[in-house]
């Protein structure tokens, strides 16, 4: 099980800052939509650039055009980019051929997609790297999360790795850990902390012993 380091609220400076603290923990920098918005590509080059061992997500939630996104990203230094389950498969499509040719991997963002088993057998279909169940920030406003959704994709996908992501707590990994996702995403239940550092290693230590 990997574990991914969500940066969404951060500019270039503090986000490298933030990946040296954790950087012993966590498999993936996800370099998020609002610093992509804010800084454009050239974040996901300069967290790669400044941490070559670790693998970068650009959480782009590309929704169409994905071919030339994809590619945009790659050549930036992404190594997973993030297409939206809810658009059309040709954009699905059009993001894993471009991912192949470059050599990277697509994660398929689920927010908002009503029929996950149904959609997540179909985007399987399509041979995307991973599927992930996400409780978007308005969502979790209002108390809600992505657990049972989990298990709903865990039985309907047959080839991508699933993951989860959306408010994942140190108080609520053991639970999501239980469920056996591939990938576990988490944002401000490492960013959020005090001690960040802290926070990384226990929920590393988690996952290593399974919960
Ligand atoms: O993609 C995102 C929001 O759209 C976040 O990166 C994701 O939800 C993880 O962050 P957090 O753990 O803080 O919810």
């Amino acid at each position: 099980m990997e574990l991914q380091l969500a940066l969404d609220l951060v500019d270039i400076p503090q986000a490298k800052q933030l990946v040296k603290e954790v950087e012993a923990y966590i498999d993936i920098v996800e370099i998020g939509t609002p610093v992509v918005i804010n800084e454009g590509l050239r974040a996901v080059k300069e967290i790669k650039e400044a941490f070559p061992h670790l693998r970068v997500l650009a959480d782009l939630k590309v929704m169409d055009a994905a071919g030339y996104e994809v590619m945009k990203a790659s050549e930036a230094g992404a190594d997973i980019v993030t297409v939206l389950g809810a658009s059309e498969d040709m954009t699905i499509k059009g993001a894993v051929e471009e991912a192949r040719k470059q050599g990277k991997q697509i994660l398929v963002d689920m927010i908002a997609v009503k029929d996950l088993a149904g959609r997540a057998r179909e985007v399987d279909a399509l041979g995307v790297d991973y599927i992930c169940v996400h409780t978007g920030y308005d969502l979790q406003a209002v108390g809600q999360n992505s657990f049972a959704d989990l298990l709903t994709i865990k039985s309907a996908v047959k080839h991508a790795k699933t993951a989860i992501a959306g408010g994942i707590k140190l108080s609520t990994l053991p639970e999501v850990i239980k469920a056996n996702p591939d990938l576990v995403i988490v944002g401000g239940g490492i960013t959020g902390q005090a001690d960040k550092q802290a926070a990384a290693a226990e929920m590393r230590q988690l996952i290593e012993q399974g919960a």
